[in-house]
C-alpha cells in the first residue's frame, strides 16, 4: 500500500502529518518505527494523524505517535503543523479551529501574520496528574539519577515533563540525563526532560530530550512546560521569548486556572509517498 504524507516542521521538531480525515488510514507501531527511521525511513520526531473527530462540537481530531511508535498526549509544534496543514489541503478554511487530542480538545488558530497560536489548555501540577510519585505538589523535587540530586519541576501539559534549571543549555548533560530522566522510576508513564536556562525574566533558552524520540531541534509542549515552572518558580514572568536549537517561541501564562498559549511558525518541506 502507498502512504501519502507531508513532511513538516516547527522550528524544527519535524514531522510526518497524514490525511486520515479524508479516508480512513491505520498504522501500526512497527510501521510507524520504520517510517520514522532517519536512514531507512523518511525520518521525523512525531507522526500526525489527522481524522474525523469523536466528539460533538469539534471540527478534527490529531492523533500524536512518537518515533517509538507509542501513541502519546499532545504535541505543542504538532499542533500548529496540523493547522497548517488541514488549511494547505483545503480541509477547513476556518481559522480558529477546534480540535481532539488524546488529552482533551485544544484551540489552535492561523494568524493573519502565518504563525500559529495555540490555546494549549491548563498546565497540571499534582502529582498524580502528571503522573510523578510525590506526596504533594511542590515547586520543585530532589529527584536521584546518577549518583546525583537533580532538582526538578513537575507539569502535565496534556503530556508529561520534568523541567531543570542549567546555568548554560550548551553544556547541559542532555544526552547523558535525559534517557535517565525520561525512564525514571518516579514516572510511571515515562516524561519529556527539559533543560532551561533562564536568559532574563522574558527569555529562556530549551533543550528538550522527548520521551520516545530523544533530543529534537524544539519541543513545543516543553517550552510551555518550562515557562510555567519558571513563572511559579519566580524567575519568570509572561510573555517568554524561548529560544531552542531550532527556533524560537513566544509562550504566555497569567497564573494558575489559566491556559498556557504558544505563538510560533509551522512549515510545509514537501509531499512525499512511501509503501508500506
Ligand atoms: N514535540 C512535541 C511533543 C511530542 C510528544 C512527546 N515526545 C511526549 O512523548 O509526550 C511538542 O512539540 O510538544
Amino acid at each position: 500500500m502507498k502512504l501519502t504524507f507531508t513532511k513538516m516542521q516547527g522550528i524544527g521538531n519535524d514531522f510526518i502529518v497524514i490525511d486520515g480525515y479524508s479516508s480512513p488510514v491505520n498504522l501500526d507501531a512497527a510501521t510507524i518505527c520504520r517510517l520514522a527511521d532517519r536512514h531507512f525511513g523518511v525520518g521525523f520526531d512525531q507522526l500526525l494523524l489527522v481524522e474525523k473527530p469523536t466528539v460533538e462540537g469539534v471540527d478534527f481530531r490529531y492523533r500524536i505517535f512518537n518515533a517509538d511508535g507509542g501513541e502519546v498526549e499532545q504535541c505543542g509544534n504538532g499542533a500548529r503543523c496540523f493547522v497548517r496543514f488541514v488549511h494547505d489541503k483545503a480541509l477547513t478554511n476556518q481559522r480558529e479551529i477546534r480540535v481532539e487530542t488524546a488529552r482533551g480538545v485544544i484551540f489552535p488558530k492561523l494568524e493573519d501574520n502565518g504563525l500559529v497560536t495555540v490555546n494549549m489548555g491548563e498546565p497540571r501540577f499534582q502529582p498524580a496528574e502528571v503522573p510523578f510519585v510525590a506526596d504533594q505538589d511542590e515547586l520543585v523535587y530532589p529527584l536521584q539519577v546518577a549518583n546525583q540530586t537533580l532538582e526538578i519541576s513537575t507539569v502535565s501539559m496534556g503530556n508529561p515533563h520534568a523541567v531543570t534549571l542549567v546555568s548554560d543549555v550548551d553544556t547541559a548533560p542532555v544526552e547523558n540525563l535525559g534517557p535517565l530522566i525520561e525512564h525514571h522510576v518516579r514516572f510511571p508513564q515515562r516524561v519529556n526532560a527539559g533543560f532551561m536556562q533562564v536568559v532574563d525574566a522574558h527569555h529562556i533558552r530549551l533543550r528538550v530530550y522527548e520521551r520516545g524520540s530523544g533530543e529534537t531541534l524544539a519541543c513545543g509542549t516543553g517550552a510551555c512546560a518550562a515557562v510555567v515552572s519558571g513563572i511559579r518558580r519566580g524567575l519568570l514572568q509572561s510573555p517568554v521569548k524561548v529560544t531552542t536549537r531550532g527556533g524560537e517561541l513566544t509562550i504566555a501564562w497569567d497564573g494558575a486556572q489559566q491556559p498556557v498559549w504558544m505563538t510560533g511558525p509551522a512549515e510545509t518541506v514537501f509531499e512525499g509517498s512511501i509503501e508500506i
